[in-house]
């Protein structure tokens, strides 16, 4: 069954919520900020923001969502999770806070603020598996924005990958690093296609993770 137009939410305890509204206005669905659990119990489809992941793990706790987000995940809601949301979608994290929660949706081990301090932001063009249209040419590459991103450190049989960070010397100990994978119905990139999809620049990760939606 495909859902006409389907509600997809977007966790607005922190982060760059609006960004993800902005960029989900583009596609034909009704877009709305999840702070609550009632909230959630609405949603098609939940967009977890980029922002601080241990901010956003607490947030869940004191707002009551953890286990209802644990729960609606675990029965195949459509979630997809940029950078911070990457991180809150992983089964384990590195470098992260003690008593740090995630919700185990994606099976891979990720690391946080992986880029180096140093490295507050990187850009890069990456080949990113399923974001053509469905003809035959190749699609064209996607401009990655990473800001204190995480990287990818391994990933589980289940697990697709998506992208990586391609071999040039500007990616340092980045270089051919996993930085976006899909398992089931759960989407997640290291950075930030939110930001150029608000403003209608490519909104083509936003379009994949809407089909799934439609299509859950
Ligand atoms: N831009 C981001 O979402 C940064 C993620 C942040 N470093 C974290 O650990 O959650």
């Amino acid at each position: 069954m495909s859902i006409a137009q389907p509600v997809v939410g977007v966790l607005a305890l922190q982060g760059d919520v609006r960004e993800h509204l902005l960029a989900l206005a583009e596609q034909d669905v009704v877009a709305r900020p999840v702070r609550r659990a009632e909230e959630l119990a609405e949603v098609h489809g939940l967009v977890l923001p980029g922002g601080e992941s241990t901010t956003m793990s607490r947030l869940l706790e004191t707002f009551e969502l953890l286990e209802p987000l644990r729960d609606r995940v675990a029965a195949g809601l459509p979630v997809y999770g940029s950078c911070a949301g990457m991180i809150l979608l992983a089964q384990e994290v590195l470098d992260g806070r003690e008593g740090q929660h995630t919700l185990g949706a994606i099976d891979m081990v990720v690391r946080r603020n992986a880029f180096g301090r140093q490295v507050d932001s990187f850009e890069a063009d990456l080949d990113f598996a399923g974001l053509g249209s469905g003809g035959d040419a190749e699609p064209a590459p996607l401009r990655a924005v990473f800001i204190r991103a995480p990287w990818v450190e391994s990933v589980g049989d289940r697990v697709e990958v998506l992208a990586r960070v391609p071999e040039i010397p500007a990616a340092g100990p980045a270089a051919g690093r996993v930085v976006a994978v899909r398992q089931g119905n759960a989407l997640a990139t290291a950075f930030h296609p939110e930001l150029l999809a608000a403003d209608g620049r490519d909104g083509r990760v936003h379009e994949l993770f809407v089909r799934t939606v439609r299509e859950a």
